[in-house]
């Protein structure tokens, strides 16, 4: 390719996840009974020859004396190696099928594998440079060709120096030996790949840091998959998010940074700084405060249900798109609930307690079935019609009261008041979202219309029951057994003390906010958010958002994408549209949409527009954010 540099690009864990030979090894030594220690000897022989710390051709000599590997785990390994492509690569296969000519594999590697999945990707055959092994008679792996200038020190410098390239030569790696491409003067520039490894010593010699190809191909303007790379957009995400969505923003090139506990305001104000995506769970609130400070913030995924955490308002006026998980962990709320509520009614918790503590009291008092009992749900969503459906299938008769007109599932009986479920139900159950308003809308009032030796549960949120009322029901035998698994102030960290008057109290379940902690639901919650964010990074849809405008957009093609969020009053889309007539730009397609706050606008583009007219329509007054996508 004319008046193209020349890529010099290595193949172990740059082009590839991960380190052939190793990876040989682990397939040729599949049952010996010394496999890890001797697997382990030879990645720490490669970890020395990258870095430098022993010869090159050391490293790889001693190597092979250990690996006792044949044909038969070549082609085991070529298998594997194709499912271990890296991704970034993988993004841009486009760019290295047009490039194929100018990119070179130069790699202390071993051509029998290197080959089918370099060229399957589609580059040359004759553009890679690696070694060869030596094979005996039952094409046992018994050595290296020695005449191959790439298993000798300096190996890749004599190679790349026979090569004769006339321009620029730029080197990709993550080793040593790349950058010694550098050193000889050969290589133009260096550039450290980590996507997969990063060595310090090889990291502090290079001329640029890549995270991803995207990134190398957008410093040298090259073609590639994404117009801005990803791994220059910062997520971070708390809470212990499931590690599906951790893998799942990595797969993309993301810079993912990843916090098991939750942050209190103060410091996630300082951490928001530069932070595109922000995931969470229930316990860190994004508040005005933290909202201020993100400068970058783009999107907010509550990995959960309740988004009370979140200052929707704020978020909403800054541009900033909020999604949840609306329905992932419903089922465990409800079977929790439904465990919780025969526990509680059959006194069970209190007998096991007394149990431990050496107690046989073998009674039917004050021990009773759910069946025929009523079922209070307050609140008949996602959650309540569940267990509207599972306590009639138990044999309870359910009463629900909504502020929303619901309609009934089953048998149930809709109630036109709060206090006419209190007044019947044998066991009563929150199931209402945290919106402010619902704030303590359980107090002593609440409690008092209850029948005496109600069970009562709370899955919902904290602050909708205030908790010394309850304390004083349960007390006084108004409330014969409670659940609560939702605090006013509930631990940042399982490291934290759980502070609480429920404390101690006899028949009350006590759990740490696990409604919807099961391996179930944070799997399927781990991979429904990221796919919403997602979507709405790469496409600008806001489906599921709960404070955009919702809009599902086609997949762009052959377009530039242009997404401008601004304050919904009169008249801006003419503005955008005049900005457009103004420099005879033609629309591919438009789409709008609005709520009470915000518009949503769309336009898919051809590519031939100025700067000139991006800054008008940035500067429309109006605008509150303004993204591209291509
Ligand atoms: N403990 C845990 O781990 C979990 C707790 N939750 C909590 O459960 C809540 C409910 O979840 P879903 O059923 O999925 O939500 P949902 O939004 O489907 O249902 C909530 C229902 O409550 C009603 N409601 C709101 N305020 C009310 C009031 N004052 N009186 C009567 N009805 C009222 C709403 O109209 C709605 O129908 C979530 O908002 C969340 O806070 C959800 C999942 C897990
Ligand atoms: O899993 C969590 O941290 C919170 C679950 C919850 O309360 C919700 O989904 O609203």
């Amino acid at each position: 390719m004319n008046n193209q540099p020349y890529f010099i690009i290595d193949f172990d864990s740059t082009f590839t996840k991960v380190e052939g030979l190793d990876e040989l090894a682990n397939i040729a030594l599949a049952g010996n009974a010394n496999q890890e220690k001797i697997v382990g000897e030879i990645r720490k022989l490669t970890e020395m020859g990258m870095n430098g710390e022993i010869s090159f051709s050391e490293a790889l000599s001693r190597r092979i004396d250990l690996l006792k590997a044949n044909r038969s785990h070549i082609d085991k390994l070529i298998d594997f190696l194709h499912t271990k492509v890296s991704n970034s690569f993988q993004r841009n296969e486009k760019f290295l099928r047009e490039y194929a000519d100018n990119i070179f594999i130069v790699s202390g590697g071993f051509k029998e594998f290197i080959v089918p999945i370099v060229t399957a990707m589609g580059l040359k055959e004759e553009n890679v440079y690696a070694n060869d092994f030596k094979f005996d008679n039952e094409g046992n792996i018994i050595g290296v060709n020695e005449d191959n200038v790439l298993a000798h020190e300096k190996g890749k410098v004599k190679l790349l120096s026979s090569l004769k390239l006339d321009g620029d030569v730029y080197a990709i790696g993550d080793g040593y030996t790349d950058y010694e491409l550098r050193a000889s003067g050969l290589a133009n520039r260096f550039y450290a790949f980590t996507e997969n490894v990063e060595r310090e010593k090889v990291v502090a010699k290079a001329d640029h840091v890549v995270p991803s190809l995207d990134e190398f191909l957008y410093l040298n303007k090259l073609p590639r998959s994404q117009s801005y790379p990803k791994s220059r957009i910062k997520v971070l995400l708390l809470e212990n998010v499931h590690p599906v969505a951790v893998e799942s923003f990595k797969f993309e090139g993301f810079d993912v940074e990843f916090h098991k506990g939750a942050m209190d305001e103060d410091e996630l104000a300082e951490k928001i700084k530069g932070v595109s995506i922000l995931g969470l769970r229930s316990k860190t609130n994004v508040t005005k405060k933290v909202l201020e400070n993100a400068d970058k913030l783009m999107i907010i995924g509550a990995f959960c249900i309740g988004t009370n955490q979140v200052d929707l308002k704020t978020s909403t006026e800054k541009g900033i798109a909020v999604f949840n998980a609306p329905y992932s962990n419903t089922r465990s709320v409800v079977e929790l609930a439904v465990g919780e509520m025969i526990m509680l009614i059959r006194n069970v918790f209190s007998k096991s307690i007394g149990m431990h503590a050496g107690k046989w009291d073998k009674s039917a008092n004050n021990s009773f079935e759910v069946r025929g009992k009523k079922l209070g749900l307050i609140g008949y969503g996602h959650i309540g019609t569940q267990l509207s459906v599972i306590g009639e299938a138990l044999g309870m008769e359910v009463y629900f009261y909504d502020i929303v007109d619901k309609m009934p599932i089953g048998n149930a009986k809709k109630c036109r008041s709060l206090d006419e479920v209190l007044k019947v139900a044998d066991v009563v159950s929150m199931h209402i979202d945290g919106r402010k308003d619902n704030t303590n809308i359980f107090g002593k009032r609440e409690f008092e219309l209850m029948k005496k030796g109600v069970i009562f549960l709370n899955l919902a949120r904290g602050h909708v029951v205030d908790v010394p009322a309850l304390v004083e029901a349960i007390k006084e035998g108004k409330v014969a057994g409670a659940g609560v698994d939702v605090f006013p102030y509930e631990p940042k960290t399982n490291n934290e003390e759980f502070i609480n008057e429920l404390r101690g109290l006899p028949n009350v379940i006590l759990t740490p906010h696990i409604g919807g902690s099961t391996e179930e639901a944070q799997e399927g919650i781990g991979h429904y958010v990221p796919e919403r964010l997602l979507e709405f990074m790469n496409n600008g849809s806001t489906t599921g958002s709960v404070n955009f405008p919702e809009l599902q957009l086609p997949l762009l093609k052959n377009s530039h994408r242009l997404l401008h969020i601004h304050k919904n009053v009169p008249g801006i889309l003419a503005k955008i549209n005049n900005i457009f007539a103004k420099h005879a730009i033609n629309i591919n397609g438009q789409y709008l949409k609005t709520n009470e706050k915000i518009g949503y606008v769309i336009m898919d583009v051809e590519k031939g527009y100025t700067d000139e007219f991006i800054q008008e329509i940035k500067d429309i007054e109006e605008t509150i954010k303004f993204r591209m996508l291509y």
